[in-house]
């Protein structure tokens, strides 16, 4: 990160509501206001504040979070009445603004919200499902606010960079930086792609955004300023933002560094992989249609496809599911070719009892009972997740039998062993960034060690529930070593596993015939006994 500066300084004023009204500082300058503040909290008084003026100490103008250093106690005999202005107000994040349902206003304000959420520690679909049960807006506007989300979250690093070089502190509340950064995400959209919107509409929309919320109607001029600015100088902001990693490749730094030491060949091209839009691929249920017949059908559709494994096809433009030709029908499902690699790599045979022991949401569940007439145990931590499970195989006409219980332990174990294991465990999904872009910002480096050891103790468990010659598939959607080739090799010397072919660390790639995520595969054997 540059230390370097630019002399404008844009000080939000970040005052609650109440201490703007009547406190004469309308038209000036946040920092002058500020200033001319000072003197009167050494005693001056208020003259019109209302509930304020029992506590005469108070600065009419100061900025919320320096109050605390002015505040003068009342005298003991007199109850203390608290001014308004010293209540340290909630963030609003769920403040529904008085804004056009279809404005690209209301949009950047939802998409900020979800981005707050997820500055302050959750998923991004969870953010959004929260943003869209607060908002009352038309489908159109929620594919904005999701659309404008997932933009920013993949240029985060970037726009918290400009947003560093152009304002003296970091905005307050963290919603308005966030509604900042969703801006700049439509005004600076990666190189060689259009920008969605014109950039003045984007300019005014986030002025409008911000003048309609109560936390940051106060910051509107800077808004305006920021966003000014950046359109102004674009060239050499951009120019100084990349000289940070951060900026350069919209990852925290020790993501970086751990791409780089694992991959010292192929750390940028799996960087830039991950800030790629994912595509959308589908499954075909080889139990109901042929590929080839499939791929014709969605012809007819007007819809562009091309095969790009044995059984999946990408659509050239993403849809949604429900305008997806034969999904209802279970004629498709929606699932990445690398992931389409486990069933058959499970060589099932019809009878056969298998475990899925990750199953949740059931992608990998579906595609094994497609393959072949399985007995499958489908076992998750989750039941929420696990409930999934039994929507997509009914909706494939399909059945197993769901268990929510650890993978690690033994209580829901009925004794019988099992032909075929699929462990596909819990980890970092640090190689499916791509579709989830806001996991960089959520993980800690010492999440990869935690999942490691976590996975570790559900495999050693699975292997006892595995027959002799059976197949146990190991799996992640993890790019680092130490969850997947390391944890692999160490767990076919504990337990003397034969390692069977597998593809092993698959990058991430996105092309003409192949188009992937991240993922890895291993496949053990255990020894006749
Ligand atoms: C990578 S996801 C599985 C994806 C799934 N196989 C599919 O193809 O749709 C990992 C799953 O492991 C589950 N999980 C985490 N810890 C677990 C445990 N100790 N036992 C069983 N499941 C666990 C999570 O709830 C999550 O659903």
């Amino acid at each position: 990160m540059t230390d370097k500066r630019p002399t404008l300084s844009l000080k939000p004023k970040a005052k609650p509501a109440s201490d703007r009204r009547g406190a004469g500082a309308a038209g000036r300058k946040p920092a002058q206001a500020a200033e001319r503040a000072q003197p009167r909290a050494q005693g001056q008084g208020q003259g019109s504040q209302g509930q304020g003026e029992r506590a005469p100490a108070q600065p009419a103008a100061a900025s919320g979070y320096q109050l605390k250093h002015h505040v003068v106690r009342a005298p003991r005999e007199e109850p203390r009445l608290r001014a308004s202005h010293e209540v340290k107000v909630a963030p609003q994040r769920d403040y529904k603004p008085d804004l056009k349902s279809d404005s690209l206003a209301l949009a950047l304000l939802g998409a900020a919200s979800a981005v707050a959420r997820v500055q302050g520690g959750m998923a991004l679909p969870q953010a959004l499902s929260i943003v869209f049960g607060a908002y009352d807006v038309t489908p159109q506007t929620r594919g904005a606010i999701q659309d404008i989300a997932y933009r920013t979250m993949r240029q985060l690093g970037r726009s918290e960079t400009l947003l560093g070089l152009m304002t003296s502190k970091a905005p307050e509340p963290p919603m308005l930086g966030a509604l900042l950064c969703a801006a700049l995400s439509l005004l600076d959209p990666p190189e060689g792609t259009p920008a969605p919107y014109e950039a003045f509409t984007v300019v005014d929309q986030a002025v409008t955004g911000a003048a309609a919320h109560p936390d940051f109607a106060h910051a509107k001029a800077m808004v305006n300023a920021v966003l000014r600015r950046f359109l102004r100088e674009r060239e050499s902001l951009v120019e100084e933002a990349l000289r940070t990693p951060l900026a350069r490749w919209n990852y925290p730094q020790w993501w970086i560094d751990t791409a780089r030491a694992a991959y010292p060949r192929d750390w940028e091209a799996v960087l830039a992989a991950g800030n790629a839009h994912p595509p959308l691929t589908l499954r075909v249920n080889r139990r109901r249609q042929e590929v080839a017949a499939y791929l014709q059908s969605l012809q007819d559709a007007g819809l562009d496809a091309e095969q790009v494994g044995p059984y999946a096809v990408r659509l050239a433009q993403a849809i949604n599911v429900s305008q997806i030709p034969g999904f209802a029908e279970g004629v498709v499902s929606v699932q990445d070719a690398g992931a389409q690699l486990a069933a058959p790599l499970l060589d099932l045979q019809d009878g056969m009892r298998v475990l899925d022991a990750c199953a949740a949401p059931g992608g990998k569940s579906g595609h094994i009972l497609e393959t072949a007439n399985v007995e499958l145990t489908a076992v998750d931590t989750d039941a929420l997740r696990l409930g999934r499970v039994g929507d997509n195989l009914g909706r494939l006409g399909l059945a197993a039998q769901l268990v929510t219980a650890d993978a690690g332990a033994t209580d829901w174990w009925d004794g019988r062993q099992y032909d075929r294991i699929l462990a596909d465990v819990p980890c970092t999904a640090s190689g499916i960034v791509r579709r989830h872009p806001d996991i960089r910002w959520l993980r800690r480096k010492s999440d990869t060690s935690q999942l490691a050891t976590l996975s570790a103790k559900i495999l050693d468990n699975l292997w006892q529930m595995l027959l002799p010659n059976g197949k146990l598939l190991f799996v992640t959607c993890s790019l680092w070593p130490q969850e997947s080739e390391a944890q692999a090799a160490a767990f076919a010397a504990r337990h003397d596993a034969v390692r069977l072919d597998a593809p092993g660390q698959l990058l991430p790639v996105g092309g003409a015939g192949q188009d992937h995520d991240g993922l890895f595969y291993a496949l053990f054997q255990k020894k006749a006994a």
